[in-house]
C-alpha cells in the first residue's frame, strides 16, 4: 500500500496473509479474505506457482509473533478455469483456497460480508484498500498492515483511453488513481468498500500499473468479486 497509514490492529479481521515455504521459513507474499471458517479468497494470480502454503489469520506484523495469530494450512487451492497466468487482462484473477481446519472466529478473526451478486457500488464511493505490501514502487513490505482511503473509480472512467482502457474489463474494479494505491505484495486482498455503514469486500486486488504503483490515472484495479458470485458460492459450497 502506497500511502495511506498502518491499520488500527485487527481493525480489518477478515484479512489474512498468505504465506509460501522456503528454506524452512515461511515468507508473505499476498492478502487474502477470510469468507468462510474454512475458506479464504485471494487472487489466482497469487496461486498459480505449486508451493507449500499456509495462511495466517489475526496477524498485524508479519515478523512478529504477538499472539492473536492463527496459522492455517491449506489442504486445496482452486484457480478459476478461466484464469489465464499470461493474461491478467483477461481477468478471472480469482481463488479460494480451503484450510485443513475451521478458523477459530474472535475479535480478531472474522469472516467478511460478501456483496450481493452483480452489484456495481457509484463511482466515488468509500472504500479502503489493505495489506503489506510494499510502501513504495520497488520498496520493501510493510511490517504492519496497512490502509489507504480509495475511492472507486467508475468503469465509464476507469475504461478512458488515457486511464486503463480496453485493458479493464466489467468484472473489474477500480479504486485510487492519485497518489495513493495498492502495490506488489497487496495482491489477492480485500477492497473494503462501505455500503449503508458497513464494509463489504467489493474486490480482491488484482494489478496495479508496471509503470509504478501509484502512477497517475492508473487506479488500482481489482477482481469484481460480485461477478464471481455463483463461482464462490458454488466451489465453496456458499449457497
Ligand atoms: C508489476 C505489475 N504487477 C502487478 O500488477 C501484480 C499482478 C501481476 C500479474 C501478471 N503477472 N499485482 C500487484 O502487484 C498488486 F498488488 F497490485 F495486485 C504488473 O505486471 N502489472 C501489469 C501487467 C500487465 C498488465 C496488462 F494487463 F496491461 F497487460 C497490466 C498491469
Amino acid at each position: 500500500v502506497v500511502g495511506g497509514e498502518v491499520a488500527s490492529p485487527n481493525s480489518w479481521p477478515w484479512q489474512i496473509s498468505l504465506q509460501y515455504l522456503s528454506g524452512g521459513s515461511y515468507y508473505h507474499t499476498c492478502g487474502g479474505t477470510l469468507i468462510r471458517r474454512n475458506w479464504v479468497l485471494t487472487a489466482a494470480h497469487c496461486v498459480d506457482t505449486s508451493r507449500t502454503w499456509r495462511v495466517v489469520l489475526g496477524d498485524h506484523d508479519i515478523y512478529n509473533h504477538e499472539g492473536r495469530e492463527q496459522y492455517m494450512s491449506v489442504s486445496q487451492v482452486y484457480i478459476h478455469p478461466n484464469w489465464n497466468s499470461n493474461s491478467v487482462a483477461a481477468g478471472y484473477d480469482i481463488a479460494l483456497l480451503r484450510l485443513s481446519s475451521d478458523a477459530t472466529l474472535n475479535s480478531y478473526v472474522k469472516l467478511a460480508t460478501l456483496p450481493p451478486s452483480g452489484q456495481v457500488l457509484p463511482h466515488n464511493n468509500v472504500c479502503y484498500i489493505t495489506g503489506w505490501g510494499r510502501t513504495q514502487t520497488g520498496g520493501s513490505l510493510s511490517a504492519q498492515l496497512k490502509q489507504a482511503y480509495l475511492p472507486l473509480v467508475d468503469h465509464s472512467t476507469c475504461s478512458r483511453s488515457d486511464w486503463w482502457g480496453s485493458t479493464v474489463k466489467n468484472t473489474m474494479v477500480c479504486a485510487g488513481g492519485g497518489s495513493l494505491s495498492g502495490c506488489n505484495g497487496d495482491s489477492g486482498g480485500p477492497l473494503n468498500c462501505q455500503v449503508s455503514g458497513q464494509y463489504v469486500v467489493h474486490g480482491v486486488t488484482s494489478f496495479v500499473s508496471s509503470l509504478g504503483c501509484n502512477t497517475n490515472q492508473k487506479p488500482t484495479v481489482f477482481t469484481r468479486v460480485s461477478a464471481y458470485s455463483s463461482w464462490i458460492s458454488g466451489r465453496s459450497s456458499l449457497m
